[in-house]
């Protein structure tokens, strides 16, 4: 069972928010669509959901047209945040899991595990809106796919999370992917994709930048990334043959190069005579692609944990 998504495209009035898109989730995968606000990820999943019509291309889940889905096999985590504000934590799981054709007794094992999953024992018995915005988001993430679909999408699951609240939901979207639920999800926080997708997409401004392996992605700038810590300074390394640029960090140096065979020419530099604590050529992050594929030059990338675009 695949998603396919085949040159599609939507149009308001002469706006293309998403243009010629194309790209396909196998079945078990969790794959990450990423771009920056109003790139069309919302609009992707209304697509996909059936939500709203494309304009022009197909989109097919095992085959079939998303109209002839049993909806129950679906699961959606919408961007817009909204609970039974008066409705108790655990009615409002049985409730979301009972409108998806489960029965009550069944959702129960559902309802507790993931009850305790997120930490939300104490709180089953409060109104919704006596929780915190990131208990209430919690208790949506789990009406998303209480009644275990088959294929889930998540609009930023992880916007409005604590880091320890986002290391559960972490894990349970790795969880329901070793169930075999397939998961596609946006974030504007590369980290959790790289740590949770092998495939993604790329979205700019509606186009399609990359779709594909994440490790394919990386491969195809190659090792360029050098962390140095030497005696050597930012611009005696910035005359070097093959060094585009170089950041200093807190305590090393990260060059960014043209190609990475100039590491071992640069190493033979670097070591030659003096100490040489950190030298490791790497595969850029996905924060750092990213950005370089929108247009940001290299100098501004950050890399402190979590970047926001
Ligand atoms: N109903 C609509 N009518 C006109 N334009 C729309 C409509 N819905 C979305 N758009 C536009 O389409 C573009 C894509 O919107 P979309 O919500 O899909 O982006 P997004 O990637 O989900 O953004 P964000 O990360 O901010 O949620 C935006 O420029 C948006 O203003």
């Amino acid at each position: 069972m695949t998603l396919v998504i085949e040159d599609v495209t939507k149009t308001y009035q002469n706006f293309k928010a998403v243009d010629q898109l194309s790209f396909t989730i196998p079945k078990g995968e969790s794959f990450g669509l990423i771009g920056q606000n109003g790139a069309g990820k919302t609009t992707t999943f209304r697509m996909i959901l059936d939500l709203q019509e494309t304009t022009h291309g197909t989109i097919s889940w095992d085959g079939k047209p998303m109209n002839a889905i049993n909806r129950d096999l679906l699961g959606y985590l919408p961007e817009e945040r909204g609970i039974f504000p008066t409705m108790p934590v655990e009615e409002q799981l049985y409730f979301f899991g009972e409108l998806r054709g489960k029965k009550r007794k069944d959702l129960k094992p559902e309802v507790e595990y993931w009850i305790k999953r997120f930490e939300l024992d104490e709180k089953r018995k409060e109104k919704a809106e006596k929780l915190s915005k990131g208990n209430q988001q919690k208790v949506q993430l789990i009406a998303s796919f209480i009644h275990r679909p088959e294929f889930l999408i998540l609009d930023e699951p992880f916007s409005g999370l604590d880091p320890v609240n986002k290391d559960l939901l972490k894990d349970a979207i790795l969880h329901l992917k070793q169930q075999g639920t397939t998961i596609l999800f946006s974030s504007h926080q590369m980290d959790h994709v790289e740590e949770l997708c092998d495939h993604l997409c790329l979205l700019k401004r509606g186009k399609s930048l990359f779709s594909g392996s994440l490790l394919d992605l990386k491969k195809s700038y190659g090792k360029i990334k050098l962390s140095v810590r030497s005696a050597h300074s930012a611009d005696e390394l910035s005359q070097q043959p093959g060094v585009v640029s170089v950041l200093q960090k807190k305590d090393h140096l990260v060059l960014t190069l043209e190609d990475e065979s100039y590491g071992e020419a640069l190493f033979r530099y670097i070591s030659n005579g003096s100490f040489v604590e950190r030298f490791s050529l790497d595969y850029l992050s996905l924060d750092e692609i990213f950005k370089l594929k929108v247009g940001e030059p290299v100098e501004q990338i950050s890399t402190l944990g979590e970047t926001t675009l």
